[in-house]
C-alpha cells in the first residue's frame, strides 16, 4: 500500500540529520544566551537558526503544510493546530544542556494530519540517535526496532521527569510534593534527560518506565509521544484520561499497572494551555 506521508517522513529525517550537524557545531562555539517565559527558559541563536532551516527546507517541498514552530511561537505566531497537515517542530529540545554542554540534545519533528499524529523523528543529535515512529509501523532507534519495558511493579521502577523552567512557587511545591510521594513508594529511581522528547524516547526504549511532566509544550512531546505509543507504551493526562498534547501535561508510560499507580502520586496543576488564545 502506498504511504502518502512517507515523502514527508523521510525528508524530516534528513532535515533532522543536518540540523543536528548545525547544533553539533555550534556547541563549543560561543553561544549567546537569551531568556523567554523565565529567567530559566533559555533560548540561543542556533535554536532561531536551526528552526527556520527546517521551516524552509519543508516550504520548498511542501508548500501548503503549515508550522508549530518553538521559536516562531515566541516570535509571536499563533499555536494553533488545524486538520492540515501540520509540522510541530522543537529545533532544540534541551536547550539548558546544550547552553552547560550537558550531553542529551535532540531536533524534534513531528507531523499531523487532522489532528492525529502521523510520523515523529526526535533526532539524539550529540549520541547521534535518530529515533523514528510511523503511526501503524513502530517505532526504531537507528533503524532498530524499540519496545518498552515490561516492568509492571513500581518498585522495580525507574521513572523520568524534569522540574522544567517555571520558577513559580505554586508549581515548584506541586513538583516536589509529587517527586517525594514518587520517591518514597520506593522506587529505584528517578532520572532526567533535560529534555522531553529524550525522556520519551527512554520510555519508548524501555531504559525507565516512565516518564511524566506538567509544563511542557506540544513541540516537545509531538514527536517523542507517537514514538511511545509505537513502542507499545501509553499516553495519559496526569490525572488519568486521555492526553491533551496542547494541555502542557503528561504522562507517558509503558503499561496501565505503572501509569496509574503514578496518578495517585502526582499533585497536578494546570498551566495556561499552549493554545489558550486560540481556544478563547
Ligand atoms: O526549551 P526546550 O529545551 O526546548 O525544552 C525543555 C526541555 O524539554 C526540558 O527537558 C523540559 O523540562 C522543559 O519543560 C522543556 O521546555
Ligand atoms: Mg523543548
Ligand atoms: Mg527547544
Amino acid at each position: 500500500m502506498v504511504d502518502i506521508w512517507q515523502n514527508a517522513m523521510d525528508h524530516a529525517v534528513t532535515i533532522a540529520r543536518r540540523a543536528g550537524e548545525v547544533v553539533r557545531e555550534a556547541l563549543h562555539e560561543d553561544r549567546k544566551v537569551m531568556t523567554k517565559s523565565s529567567s530559566v527558559d533559555l533560548v540561543t541563536q542556533t535554536d532561531q537558526k536551526v528552526e527556520q532551516l527546517i521551516i524552509q527546507s519543508v516550504k520548498e517541498k511542501f508548500p501548503t503544510h503549515r508550522f508549530i514552530g518553538e521559536e516562531s511561537v515566541a516570535a509571536g505566531e499563533v499555536c494553533e493546530l488545524t486538520d492540515s497537515p501540520t509540522w510541530i517542530i522543537d529545533p532544540i529540545d534541551g536547550t539548558t544542556n546544550f547552553v552547560h554542554t550537558f550531553p542529551f540534545v535532540a531536533v524534534s519533528i513531528g507531523f499531523s494530519v487532522n489532528k492525529q499524529s502521523e510520523f515523529g523523528v526526535v533526532y539524539s543529535c550529540l549520541e547521534d540517535k535518530m529515533f523514528t515512529a510511523r503511526r501503524g509501523r513502530g517505532a526504531f532507534c537507528n533503524d532498530q526496532p524499540l519496545s518498552v519495558s515490561d516492568q509492571e511493579d513500581i518498585k522495580q521502577s525507574v521513572i523520568a521527569t524534569e522540574f522544567g523552567s517555571s520558577r513559580d512557587p505554586e508549581a515548584v511545591n506541586n513538583i516536589f510534593t509529587s517527586l517525594r510521594n514518587i520517591v518514597s513508594l520506593p522506587i529505584h529511581g528517578v532520572r532526567g534527560a533535560g529534555s522531553a522528547a529524550i525522556n520519551l524516547c527512554l520510555v519508548a526504549s524501555g531504559c525507565v518506565e516512565a516518564y511524566y511532566e506538567i509544563g511542557i509544550h506540544v513541540w516537545d512531546i509531538a514527536a517523542g509521544s507517537l514514538i511511545v505509543t509505537e513502542a507499545g507504551g501509553i499516553l495519559l493526562d496526569v490525572e488519568g484520561g486521555p492526553v491533551d498534547l496542547m494541555s502542557r501535561r503528561i504522562l507517558a508510560a509503558n503499561n496501565t499497572t505503572i501509569a496509574d499507580r503514578l496518578i495517585r502520586e502526582i499533585q497536578s496543576f494546570s498551566p495556561p494551555r499552549d493554545d489558550e488564545e486560540v481556544t478563547q
